[in-house]
């Protein structure tokens, strides 16, 4: 089938792990340190690249943010020969004692009711591959990493959707209430792409699973710097993609 967005890539061009950014500007990061990069598409909030990285043919796509986009790329990578997908993103911790720079895990994502309803119901559980989820896990604790494992919680939307204060005059303010709720339940953090992946994934049968790096815990407010920030998703997506081509 032909893609409408990720319109020049062939059956041939993927290879036996495809990594998912959010932000665009990751894939160039991430790649400039494979062997071989070769830019396949450039398209709206979707850049994929793939090369080498030892000897293996890897690829790279970045989803842009939140469910429409990153529901396009998953669905076209996979049409075009997506083997194995590994969302490699950030995301804020809701536990104290997960720092912002360490590497969170996710086997399972509470999401919005009625999120990807179009093609499954409520009622389908949004996880990852236990084995691919153990292998990364195995190769993030050898590269260095502090890495956290439980359930996540993918929003729809940033602000009030993760619980945070915005300025509309007189609008909705965060019920204190919301984080606690799902802390207690232990949903150890949130962001806005993985729940995507999952169902998709498990909908079409194919390895999925996610990689994140703590951008800033909620619970003290601290934000990993921007420079730093950047370090720890290569050195993340090193963990990631030796994982998945050590098989
Ligand atoms: O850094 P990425 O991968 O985009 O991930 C996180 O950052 C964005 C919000 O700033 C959302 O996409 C969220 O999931
Ligand atoms: O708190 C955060 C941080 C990064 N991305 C999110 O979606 N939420």
């Amino acid at each position: 089938m032909e893609n409408i967005h990720l319109k020049t890539i062939t059956q041939d061009d993927l290879g036996e792990v495809t990594l998912l950014v959010g932000d665009p500007g990751r894939v160039e990061l991430i790649s400039a340190n494979w062997d071989e990069s070769r830019l396949l598409v450039e398209n709206r909030e979707f850049i994929l690249v793939s090369g080498k990285w030892k000897g293996n043919i890897v690829s790279i796509c970045s989803t842009g943010i939140g469910v429409g986009s990153t529901e396009i790329a998953i669905i076209e990578l996979i049409q075009s020969g997506a083997k194995k997908l590994v969302r490699l993103g950030g995301c804020g911790s809701w536990k104290g004692d997960i720092a912002a720079g360490d590497l969170l895990m996710n086997h399972a994502m509470v999401r919005d009711p009625g999120m990807l309803s179009a093609y499954v119901s409520d009622n389908y559980p949004a996880v990852a591959d236990v084995n691919l989820l153990q292998e990364i896990k195995f190769s993030a604790i050898q590269s260095g990493f502090s890495v956290h494992t439980g359930i996540g919680m993918t929003t729809q939307s940033y602000y009030l959707g993760q619980g945070r204060v915005h300025d509309i005059p007189n609008g909705p303010q965060p019920n204190d209430d919301f984080m606690t709720y799902w802390q207690n339940r232990n949903v150890i953090n949130a962001e806005m792409e993985s729940a995507v992946l999952f169902l998709l994934a498990s909908i079409y049968d194919i390895p999925a699973a996610n990689c994140l790096v703590v951008h800033v815990n909620r619970i003290d407010d601290q934000w990993v710097p921007d420079e730093k920030y950047h370090r720890y998703h290569e050195k993340a997506a090193i963990a990631v993609l030796n994982a998945c081509i050590n098989k």
